[in-house]
């Protein structure tokens, strides 16, 4: 068995509300999962359950309130609840890579652009970066007179196609995947669970949100159900051993739905 990539332990999140009198939300409780190269993690669970709060506590959106996120590498642990912002830049630029739902518009940058960003910031060849990134949006089905123009005016299923190829471009070892499929159709979710398996094969560790149950039954290792009675139940003192496993994962090869 391969030693995880990413762990959690005990994971807490609350928000708190500033706008409104400093309230607190609290979103999930004693949360653990372990991720190994390779392998693809699926969250589920129903809407507002705390699914993309998890991916955006990973990629350093929000913060981690309470208990570990560790990144595990040859040489030694990286905690992600207490890595200090300067240090995110580099973790994404080289590590975790994150494919949203909607893609972040900037004007005048073409779509050709924005999928290249990735791999020129690590000082990749600008030849070598046009290449890629134009196989990508080839195979991903993007016409190729948009690839000159920037995606602002792009419709939802291309913009989601320019965000794919952004994500996939770099070959992050760490992967998280927020319903990269939403908008897309059968063949260019075809294309999707593919680069999901070569990803997997070169041992990409994935982290990912599919509501499109064939998508998620075809990528999934293992599924991870969250459950609403994360948060209830008492403080941590009184938390009973099930209390700590208040989520559900399924290995590959059982039944997910
Ligand atoms: N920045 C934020 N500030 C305050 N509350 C937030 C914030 N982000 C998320 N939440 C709250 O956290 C809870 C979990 O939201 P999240 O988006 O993680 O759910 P989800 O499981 O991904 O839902 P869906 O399947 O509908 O996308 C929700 O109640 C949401 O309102």
């Amino acid at each position: 068995m391969t030693s995880p990539f990413l762990t959690a332990r005990r994971l807490d999140k609350t928000f708190v509300l500033h706008a409104q009198g400093g309230q607190a939300l609290p979103v999930m409780r004693g949360l653990d999962l372990s991720l190994s190269p390779g392998k693809c993690l699926v969250l589920a669970g129903r809407s507002g359950i705390g699914k993309s709060t998890l991916l955006k506590m990973v990629n350093g959106n929000y913060r981690v309130s309470g208990g570990q996120l560790t990144l595990h590498f040859e040489d030694g642990e990286l905690e992600l609840s207490a890595l200090p912002a300067h240090a995110w830049h580099l973790l994404r630029r080289d590590v975790i890579g994150y494919v949203s739902q909607f893609l972040r518009v900037v004007p005048r940058v073409s779509a050709r652009e924005v999928v290249m960003e990735p791999l020129l910031a690590r000082g990749c060849d600008v030849s070598e970066a046009r290449a890629r990134a134009e196989a990508l949006l080839a195979r991903l089905n993007l016409p190729e007179r948009l690839w000159e123009l920037a995606p602002g005016t792009f419709s939802g299923g291309e913009q989601q196609r320019v965000n794919i190829a952004r994500g996939f471009i770099a070959e992050h070892p760490l992967l998280l995947l927020d319903e990269p499929t939403a908008s897309l159709d059968a063949a260019n979710r075809e294309v999707v669970v593919q680069l999901i398996e070569e990803a997997k094969a070169r041992g990409t560790a994935m982290l990912g949100i599919f509501h499109d149950e064939e998508v998620r039954e075809r990528v999934a290792d293992r599924l991870l159900e969250l459950e609403g009675h994360m948060l209830l139940g008492g403080t941590d003192a009184d938390r009973t051993a099930s209390d700590h496993t208040s989520f559900r994962q399924t290995d590959s090869g059982e039944s997910l739905s």
